[in-house]
């Protein structure tokens, strides 16, 4: 499915060794392409160009920089289908998942195309009558773009889109496992007339890959979706070259369900959240704490939605849910299945591989109810289809639970009365809450976290941000003559 091409200059090129590096489908466990894997040759290659583009780049007005990427927008809706069918292949997501996703991925670029033309300055007043003080903002420089596999197109699009709109050149590096719709993306930029050497799409081993880039003195950004122990590490590589990052890492988050919401309706709502690209989702409602006067009803609707659910390869019709990525993340969530039952959970819902589906890493949707904080689940992202239960009866020690993990991405409150969901909201350490909503990512809205979900946003207008340094100017004004 993938090509084993790198896009450096414009040109989609073989790696200069030969390299490749084979993908395989989660589906079947079977070999379904190769990538190029890039040598220092072709990483020292890319990472010239993109020093060379970058004041080119910057120098393109703001205006023209847009064109470009309203024309990408539009050519990757034109190719959604054929992009979404990559995607499923790949990483066996539903193709209707696929296709919604590609969607968001072309509004990254319909919406960073619009922000170019917003990145204001300010002036400020000074102390003299004879001077201005102004600040403006250039962008940081040649951009690096490390993304995972789980949105394999929105989140290569959101670091590509803010940094081409800000005016820095991009070095792209998909994850191996799915990088087909990085590619797609790229091919778009190109068509839609991007100056080659502003972009570059480099794959290979992602051990020696992304510190070869990281560590490049030519790389001034580093923008990184990915766990929390790869955010930690690569932040201690960019300290030497005190590079700017974004870091969008790991989540749990909590769900507070008040004593006043439907219970089947709360239900209904987060289980279809919760199953979404079968649990791999870094704001996946995690971790559920529902009134204890409502609790049963809500676990048993959320385990009778789980049952429904059809789980199979993502490319065939009626499927609702498709296999994790590999074998050691189904491994992983059976572990924390066992370890919340063996510590007095109840199993409601699936805790096992489908009898029926021998080959992939496929996972029953799991509910477990009563589960007790110390459960491992309850600290531990589980980044799978398995939906702890636990109940509460007091505001502030519900808080004070769904606060207690490193986290800080995500955060869901269910209540009718606005001020309760307000106050409980306003308590929850995270960088994005729902309030009786499941959906936040969006392109109009600053997607990113706190504590060690990491810092920095992508989307909305402060995502521009990321990309860009303030210059500050004190201008005496002295003339000859008046
Ligand atoms: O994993 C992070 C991206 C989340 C995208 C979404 O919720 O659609």
């Amino acid at each position: 499915m993938t090509d084993a091409k790198l896009l450096i200059g414009g040109e989609w090129v073989a790696a200069s060794s030969g390299d490749t590096r084979d993908v395989h489908s989660p589906v079947t466990g079977k070999t379904i392409g190769t990538i190029a894997a890039a040598s220092a040759d072709d990483i020292a290659s890319a990472l010239k160009l993109s020093k060379d583009t970058f004041p080119k780049w910057a120098a393109v007005p703001a205006w023209e920089r847009a064109k470009v990427l309203r024309k990408a927008a539009d050519l990757i809706r034109e190719r959604t289908q054929d992009i979404a069918r990559v995607m499923s292949t790949e990483t066996g997501k539903p193709l209707a998942e696929a296709v919604g996703e590609t969607g968001a991925a072309a509004d990254q670029f319909e919406w960073y195309a619009e922000e170019a033309k917003r990145i204001y300055g300010q002036t400020i007043p000074g102390r003299n009558a004879d001077e201005r003080l102004t600040v403006n903002y250039q962008p940081v420089g040649p951009s690096l773009a490390l993304s995972a596999w789980n949105f394999p197109a929105l989140l290569p699009a959101r670091k590509i889109a803010a940094a081409l709109a800000a005016g820095c050149t991009v070095i792209a590096r998909p994850a191996s496992e799915a990088a087909g719709p990085c590619f797609a993306i790229g091919q778009a930029l190109m068509d839609a007339g991007l100056m080659p050497g502003a972009l570059a799409i480099l794959t290979g081993d992602s051990r020696t890959l992304a510190p070869a880039l990281i560590n490049a003195p030519e790389i001034r950004k580093v923008s990184l979706t990915g766990s929390v122990p790869v955010g930690k590490d690569v932040m201690r590589q960019c300290a030497d070259g005190m590079k700017k990052v974004t870091m969008e890492l790991g989540g749990h988050a909590p769900v507070v369900i008040h004593k006043d919401f439907d219970p089947i309706a709360a239900a209904q709502k987060l289980a279809a959240t919760k199953f979404r690209n079968c649990g791999q989702v870094c704001i996946s409602p995690s971790r559920f704490y529902v009134h204890s006067s409502i609790a049963k009803e809500f676990a048993e609707e959320f385990a009778r939605y789980a049952k429904s659910l059809v789980v199979g390869d993502g490319l065939e019709e009626g499927v609702t849910t498709g296999p994790l990525i590999r074998q050691r993340a189904v491994d992983h969530a059976l572990r924390l299945t066992e370890d919340a039952i063996a510590k007095g959970a109840e199993l409601l819902a699936g805790g096992q591989q489908p009898k029926n589906l021998p080959e992939g890493s496929f996972l029953e949707p799991t509910v477990l109810m009563n589960v007790p904080d110390e459960a491992a689940i309850m600290i531990e992202e589980p980044f799978a289809p398995v939906a702890p239960i636990s109940t509460f009866d007091d505001v502030e020690d519900v808080i004070e639970r769904a606060n207690n993990t490193p986290f800080g991405l995500a955060a869901y409150v269910f209540s009718y009365d606005s001020a309760l969901a307000i106050k409980t909201a306003e308590r929850l350490e995270a960088g994005m809450v729902g309030i009786n909503e499941t959906l936040l990512a969006t392109a109009e809205a600053p997607f990113g976290g706190n504590k060690e979900s990491g810092f920095g946003r992508e989307g909305g207008s402060l995502g521009i941000m990321d990309y860009l340094v303030p210059k500050y100017t004190r201008h005496l004004l002295i003339s000859r003559e008046i």
